[in-house]
């Protein structure tokens, strides 16, 4: 693969990976680009359709999965997700850091292709500051609360185990999670701009 290696960014949902990503990309426009997904769960408000996900219907999401158009995709929280292969292209074309935000079954399907991202972990400090804050996040019902937390448990254990994440972060103070975050990200661009120059 040429380019830039990808970032993947997975995470208990409510553990701010998408806090985290948009100030990123603000704080560093030109340098990174999101990997748009596919998923069939209704658009939360400030939501923009081709920004944040591409919202769409099980059955063309299904019939793209099955046509071989994704690289991958997870059955979450009673939704259909997943990662169109032309949503990487879109940011490789354009020479960003191509960042996407998948669940963890999303990190095992990605380990299975040649992407060969960095793997990173963003997670909470404690199941009760997640429940916490998905509850003042007010996107979710109680049913979909529960279903979340039910796999945020799962993520936190699988996470722990060792060689399925390159860095863990835990997002407690946003500050320090940002900067941390920041940190290797630039160890990334810096290692990708040193061999485009010495080419
Ligand atoms: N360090 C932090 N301290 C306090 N609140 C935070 C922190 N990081 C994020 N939040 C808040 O927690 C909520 C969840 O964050 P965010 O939506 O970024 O999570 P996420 O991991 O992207 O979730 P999902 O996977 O469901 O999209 C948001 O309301 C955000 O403002
Ligand atoms: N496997 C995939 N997981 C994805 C993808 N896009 C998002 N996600 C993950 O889904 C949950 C819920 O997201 P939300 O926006 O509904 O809160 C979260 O863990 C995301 O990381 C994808 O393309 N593939």
């Amino acid at each position: 693969m040429s380019g830039p290696r990808p970032v993947v960014l997975s995470g208990p949902s409510g553990a701010g990976k998408s806090t985290l990503m948009k100030r990123l990309m603000k704080d560093h426009e030109g340098v990174f680009g999101f990997s748009v997904s596919h998923t069939t769960r209704n658009p939360r408000p400030g939501e923009e359709a081709g920004k944040d996900y591409h919202f769409s219907t099980r059955d063309i999401v299904q019939e793209g999965i099955d046509n071989g158009e994704f690289i991958e995709s997870a059955e979450f929280s009673g939704n259909l997700y997943g990662t169109s292969k032309a949503a990487i292209q879109d940011v490789q074309a354009k020479n960003l850091i191509c960042i996407l935000d998948v669940d963890i079954q999303g990190v095992r399907r990605i380990k299975e292709t040649d992407l060969n991202p960095i793997y990173i972990s963003i997670q909470p400090p404690s199941m009760e500051i997640l429940e916490k804050r998905l509850r003042e996040r007010l996107t979710e019902t109680e049913e979909s609360l529960q279903k979340r937390l039910e796999a945020a448990r799962i993520d936190m254990e699988l996470s722990k185990e060792p060689g399925v994440f390159d860095v863990v972060i835990i997002n407690d103070d946003l500050e320090r999670a940002y900067e941390e975050l920041k940190d290797i990200l630039n160890d990334v661009s810096k290692t990708y701009t040193v061999k485009v120059l010495s080419m």
